[in-house]
């Protein structure tokens, strides 16, 4: 543990693409650094762009918001980077290549000499093939990463939430919190909110931390943000 709660390598996951992964790992970014720590945000596998430079690169938005980065260098959070917006293992193979663990093990293990804690992003949701026999998650189980799982808090999340839980749990994967998330749709109904957060704690075991509001400004999120994230690392507030 790097302090109180915060295991040294979070997983940052989600119940999809496109669901608020990058968004999280700044906000996690954001936070860390706040509190005088010296966090790392990894992107073990980019697909969608020509490098990390890219428009539609993860590491570039983060290294954008966070000023302590803004002067550095994205690609130094990308391992592997590919041009199809696909899942990597396709992404890959279109190009002749395999994504090797190995190596991102062995990138996690150097970042980890110097940083703490490090905030990995995963590609797509926790099933996306990796290679031809792993997915995503099988990552984190590799890093021995904390899962920590984006979801929408819009209608759907029930199912997808469950579904993204069952499947960590079937490999002993147990994430160290839920944040939903909702970016773009201010009209969803407060009662629809609550009862998904209800069907999260009640059906999946864990309560969720709370719901990340549009954010107008990235490099100036509101308060309740880093309030929600806190409140994630506060384990005995946390359980059920
Ligand atoms: N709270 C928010 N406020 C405003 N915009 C948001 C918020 N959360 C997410 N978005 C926007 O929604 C889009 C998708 O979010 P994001 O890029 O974080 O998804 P992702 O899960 O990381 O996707 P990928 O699987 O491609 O990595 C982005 O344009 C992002 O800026
Ligand atoms: C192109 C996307 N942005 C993302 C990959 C998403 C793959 C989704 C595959 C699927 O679930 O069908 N890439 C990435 O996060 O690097
Ligand atoms: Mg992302």
């Amino acid at each position: 543990m790097s302090s109180n709660q915060e295991p040294e390598i979070l997983f940052v996951v989600g119940t999809d693409t496109g669901i608020g992964k990058t968004v999280l790992s700044l906000l996690l970014m954001q936070f860390f650094f706040a509190k005088g720590l010296k966090p790392f945000y990894l992107k073990p596998v980019q697909t969608g762009c020509r490098d990390p430079y890219d428009t539609d690169s993860d590491a570039r938005f983060v290294y954008k918001h966070v000023e302590a980065l803004r002067s550095r260098d994205p690609a130094e959070s990308v391992i592997y980077c590919f041009r199809e917006p696909k899942a990597p293992y396709f992404a890959a193979r279109n190009e002749e290549c395999t994504i090797d663990p190995r190596v991102i093990r062995k990138v996690v293990e150097e970042k980890r000499l110097d940083h703490s804690p490090l905030v990995l992003e995963a590609a797509g949701g926790i099933l996306v093939p990796m290679t031809s026999t792993q997915h995503g998650i099988d990552l984190a189980a590799e890093t021995g990463a904390r899962p920590v799982l984006a979801a929408r808090s819009a209608l759907g999340t029930i199912n997808h939430t469950l579904l993204t839980l069952e499947v960590l749990r079937a490999r002993n994967l147990e994430p160290l919190g839920i944040v939903f998330i909702d970016p773009f749709d201010p009209c969803t109904p407060r009662d629809l909110v609550e009862e998904n957060m209800e069907a999260v704690r009640d059906f999946g075991g864990i309560r969720v931390a709370g719901v990340i509001p549009r954010i107008p400004d990235f490099s100036n999120p509101p308060g309740e943000c880093f309030e929600i994230l806190r409140r994630m690392f506060t384990r005995e507030r946390f359980s059920p």
